[in-house]
């Protein structure tokens, strides 16, 4: 008989990872969503092969429970399992972004037969729901697991087997030094761009011209202000001491520069911004991590009609497919310059060949 994974939350994440759970199991995945909506789409793009009609009996019948859920609701759920009658059998985990709080809850819940081990695939994007989940969001990102202090390695082992569609790297770690370290590589930068947003809508009240002049800079440091309030309401919530803590870091941060600029100093100006240059130029960045690769192309392309459509028709006839494409730098009479980017580093090396074949110059930018 097909195993049964009972996945709770069919958004972004529990879509990505069901897809790429299906890839190297044959088992029946069913899911429950509280938005109808999510849960028929998930059911159309065959995400899940099933909508769960009995929440209770399915969870304590299940092989593998998955919640996906924003952090605070993931407890909910453990606390609501630890209450039946015959708690789930299932190996359970969560996929959520802080770990300290949920493996308090997993730790107290393990004499009421609840086998929980925490995780977090350290990839994903401003998106939400499922129409955004992709089966190899997940490919070479560190995936980390916070297993409680007696769980057995066998069943770290059974998850990893069940997560391994991911070709994530899989990490060990305890739960308070995972959330200090996605504290300040993760959660403390949202909270960064959600403000700047807000500075510049301050702005834009008394100057309406603003909004055309946030221009690639300004998007780029904000585009995960775009992602999901009610997911980042309840990350900050949970990691309240580090963000606390890193507020007030950032703030004597910020006093700093303002001393630098008050002072014209340009020896420490230069250094502030060189500094950070160079230990962010030798971040990782071809693998999923500290800095998401995109896979970006860029091609040199003259301001011509149908050029568009000719690179588009060369990556098509080479059978492959992009995720983004953006015109950048087009300004009249100069070059302008095509970002497109792909899926895979296969992929963009097989359509920089294309494309160079056919007299495009193209670069990959790091
Ligand atoms: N978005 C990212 O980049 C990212 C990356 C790694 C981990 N995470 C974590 O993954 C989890 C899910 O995030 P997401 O990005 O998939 O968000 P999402 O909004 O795309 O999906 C969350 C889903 O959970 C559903 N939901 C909410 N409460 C529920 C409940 N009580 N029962 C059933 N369904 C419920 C929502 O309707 C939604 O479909 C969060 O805990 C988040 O911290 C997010
Ligand atoms: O790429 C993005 O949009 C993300 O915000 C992904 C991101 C991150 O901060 O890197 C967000 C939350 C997670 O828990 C893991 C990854």
């Amino acid at each position: 008989m097909k195993k049964r994974v009972l996945l709770i939350g069919l958004g972004l994440i529990g879509g990505s990872i069901a897809m790429a759970v299906k890839k190297e199991h044959e088992c029946i995945i069913v899911g429950h969503d509280i938005s109808r909506d999510h849960e028929n789409l998930a059911k159309r793009l065959q995400i899940v092969d099933e909508i769960c009609s009995d929440l209770e009996k399915e969870a304590t019948t299940a092989d593998l429970i998955v919640l996906a859920t924003p952090v605070e609701e993931t407890e909910r759920l453990l606390d609501w399992f630890a209450s039946f009658e015959t708690p789930p059998k299932a190996l359970i985990t969560d996929v959520g972004s802080t770990k300290s709080k949920i493996m308090q809850k997993a730790n107290k819940l393990q004499d009421k037969g609840i086998d929980f081990i925490g995780g977090h695939p350290m990839a994903g994007s401003h998106k939400s729901g499922p129409g955004s989940a992709k089966a190899h969001l997940f490919e070479n990102a560190f995936y980390m697991m916070t297993p409680t202090p007696s769980t057995p390695d066998d069943q770290i082992n059974e998850l990893k087997e069940w997560l391994k569609g991911t070709h994530a790297k899989f990490i060990v770690m305890d739960a308070e030094k995972h959330d200090l370290l996605t504290g300040v590589v993760s959660h403390f930068p949202h909270v960064v761009a959600a403000s700047l947003v807000r500075q510049v809508e301050q702005y834009a009240n008394s100057h309406a011209q603003i909004n055309d002049l946030a221009a690639g800079g300004f998007k780029d440091i904000t585009r995960i202000a775009s992602s999901s309030p009610a997911m980042w309401k309840d990350i900050i919530k949970h990691n309240k001491e580090n963000i606390l803590q890193l507020i007030d870091e950032w703030a004597y941060e910020m006093e700093y520069v303002k001393d630098l600029v008050k002072s014209e100093n340009d020896q420490g100006l230069y250094n502030y911004f060189s500094g950070a240059k160079t230990y962010r130029d030798a971040l990782p960045i071809k693998a999923k991590g500290a800095i998401t690769s995109f896979y970006d192309l860029y091609v040199d392309i003259i301001d011509d009609i149908g050029v568009i459509s000719r690179v588009t028709s060369i990556l098509a006839d080479n059978k492959l497919s992009i995720t983004n494409i953006r015109v950048i730098e087009a300004r009249e009479d100069i070059y302008g310059v095509l970002r497109i980017s792909f899926q895979s580093e296969d992929d963009r090396q097989s359509a920089k060949e294309s494309l160079e074949e056919l007299q495009f110059t193209t670069y990959i930018a790091m």
